[in-house]
């Protein structure tokens, strides 16, 4: 029941005000693409779906919310702040109109566009959520050592196939890792190029003291939306440890392959599995609100 022209008649700015936030926010910071891509995969993979329960603030009486559960933590500021620009924007020219569901859709395809990355439409008329349960968390969100295929479980059961899961793990050709979700893995395994290695734990070497260090995902071209991430797994230069699972397994080495050798297949399974990522157990219609603030619920 989603419509690509939901907001035609009562916003008919609604495209291009978020097109103009994006392009300012990514400009002046330009870790926002993959901090935003990161927040809606967030978002969208728990059972609540794309329904921006993500930016909801934890509130004094309450339990936590999803944005304070611990692997959501190291979330940058730049992805919330991106979506609170938007919406006051958006509120000033229709107000009480647009959701914070469907801001954070359209970011998150207008940014990876600007990295290089592929369009698609994006269906509209998602409603906001009223709950956010960071207990809720650990459950539905890969982690990198998570073995394989319980990783694959959490996104088949949600309705992808391998190939789709392969294409969008591919999102790590652009953004961070802190050292903290990798380097232990850097010494105990073999997988890693040893050279690659040696600079890694060389870049964290401090990281205990300063556990805002961090590296490139994809170390060849870090700020480019590619198929080089691909291309850096059978060399060992993938970061995390999912990273190099993503080859070494059976299952999904194959899409790993032809990927690393073909970029418009993977722009192609990478965009058709975004627009499912997307559509994820949305509330439309008299479910759900249109949020005031994306922060808090009305
Ligand atoms: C295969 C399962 C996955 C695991 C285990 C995983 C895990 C992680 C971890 C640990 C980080 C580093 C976070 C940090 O230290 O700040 C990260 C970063 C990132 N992940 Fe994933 N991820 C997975 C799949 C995905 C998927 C499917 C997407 C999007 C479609 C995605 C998008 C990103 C992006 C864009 C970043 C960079 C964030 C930034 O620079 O702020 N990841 N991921
Ligand atoms: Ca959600
Ligand atoms: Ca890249």
């Amino acid at each position: 029941r989603l419509t690509l022209d939901f907001y035609k008649d009562t916003c008919p700015q609604f495209s291009q005000i978020i097109r103009d936030t994006v392009t300012a926010k990514q400009i002046s910071s330009p870790t926002t693409g993959p901090a935003t891509l990161r927040l809606f995969l967030h978002d969208c993979l728990l059972p609540n779906g794309c329904d921006a329960s993500i930016l909801l603030s934890s509130t004094r009486l309450g339990p936590p919310a999803e944005r304070d559960a611990d692997i959501n933590l190291s979330l940058p500021g730049d992805a919330f702040d991106l979506v609170v620009r938007a919406k006051t924007a958006l509120e000033l020219a229709c107000p009480n109109t647009v959701s914070c569901a469907d801001i954070l859709s359209v970011a998150t395809r207008d940014l990876l566009t600007m990295l290089g990355g592929p369009y698609y439409p994006v269906f509209l008329g998602r409603r906001d959520g009223r709950s956010s349960l960071a207990s809720a968390v650990p459950r539905y969100l890969p982690t990198p050592s998570m073995p394989i295929p319980e990783i694959l479980r959490l996104f088949t059961q949600r309705g992808f196939s391998v190939e789709e899961f392969v294409a969008l793990s591919g999102a790590h050709t652009v953004g961070f890792s802190h050292c903290s979700q990798f380097i232990s893995n850097v010494s105990s395994s073999s997988s890693y190029n040893p050279r690659f290695a040696q600079g890694l734990l060389k870049a964290c070497a401090d990281y205990h003291n300063n556990p805002t260090l961090s590296v490139f995902n994809d170390v060849m071209t870090p700020n480019k939306f590619d198929n080089v991430y691909f291309q850096n797994l059978p060399k060992g230069l993938g970061v995390l440890k999912s990273d190099h699972a993503l080859y070494s397994d059976p299952v999904t080495r194959p899409f790993v392959q032809s990927f690393a050798t073909d970029q418009d297949a993977f722009f192609r399974v990478f965009a058709t599995a975004m627009q499912k990522l997307s559509l994820l157990g949305v509330q439309t219609g008299r479910k759900g609100e249109i949020r005031r603030r994306c922060d808090q619920i009305n």
